[in-house]
């Protein structure tokens, strides 16, 4: 199955546009994690337990766990989504872009070592940076576009040929690296009117939108914005505000259960405006 038929049927399968991040911050851990030989495993084995049938894709960021030097628990928890939750895409948020026979190796990285099926790219180096990912038939190069940071305006705004250079990207992106049908592409839920101008140029291309959640994107203008006329297309990414949720100790949570009620509430806030 390649990444597009998994996704399409995850979106299906728990009637869910939301992609879950996973971004362990050992500092935000619950203290009884915090002590395990193993505490970035254990955390992200329960959030990924207790939402599994509330998401689309899983998104780990690779600098969590590196920062860490846990590369082995991310390799052990990739393994057991696979095994576990095999309708379930992994999106390994590492967005690296370097020359093609380096751009091999972060391939090899992503695909093989954790086997994700799909990894976020950077496009700036072009497409021969790019198409390496594109080897990996099967597999899903998603390429920063109109990222959700403040700081993503200094760029992917400027003006060239008479647009800015996020729909450049876009139409690139669409018209000739797609070769594979398993591109999709990075916008930010901070920024609705460039994801409708996104939506329009690449069709019905999925999208990874980041930005709800901790950064405040809104989930009304970005369904209204994002979605195909299926009323799917996107993995909207929230990390932050459903790990860390707070536990409502009086009706006897714990950080997985409070997780999964965050998760819960923004698939269904998501569906609501599909
Ligand atoms: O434009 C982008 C691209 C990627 N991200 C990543 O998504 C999550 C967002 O985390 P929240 O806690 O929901 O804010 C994080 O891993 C970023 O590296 C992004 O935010 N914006």
């Amino acid at each position: 199955m390649t990444f597009i038929e998994k996704l399409s049927a995850a979106w299906t399968a728990n009637n869910s546009l939301l992609c879950v991040g996973l971004d362990p911050d050992i500092a935000k851990f619950p203290a009884a994690i915090k002590t395990r030989p193993d505490p970035v495993y254990a955390f992200c084995k329960g959030i990924i337990d207790a939402t599994a049938d509330l998401a689309c894709a899983f998104k780990p960021q690779i600098a969590y766990f590196a920062a860490l030097r846990a590369e082995d628990q991310l390799e052990a928890l990739c393994d057991y989504v696979r095994e576990t939750y095999p309708r379930i895409p992994i999106v390994l948020d590492a967005k690296r872009g370097d020359i093609g026979a380096t751009a091999e190796q972060y391939a090899r990285e992503a695909f093989e070592r954790y086997g994700a099926d799909a990894v976020t790219v950077n496009p700036y180096m072009g497409f021969d940076s790019v198409a390496p990912y594109l080897e990996w038939k099967d597999r899903g190069a998603i390429i920063l576009c109109r990222t959700s940071n403040p700081g993503g305006s200094d760029l992917q705004f400027l003006t060239a040929d008479g647009k800015p250079v996020y729909q450049h990207v876009a139409q690139l992106v669409a018209d000739k690296w797609n070769t594979n049908g398993q591109c999709s592409l990075v916008v930010g839920a901070t920024f609705p009117d460039e994801l409708a101008q996104v939506r329009r140029i690449v069709g019905d291309m999925p999208l990874l939108v980041p930005g709800i959640g901790a950064q405040g994107g809104d989930v009304q203008a970005t369904v209204n914005a994002g979605r195909t006329s299926a009323g799917t297309g996107m993995m909207i990414n929230s990390s932050r505000a459903i790990l860390y949720a707070k536990p409502d100790q009086a009706a006897g949570e714990d950080h997985a259960k409070a997780a999964r009620r965050v998760a819960a509430d923004t698939r269904n806030e998501i569906n609501r405006f599909r």
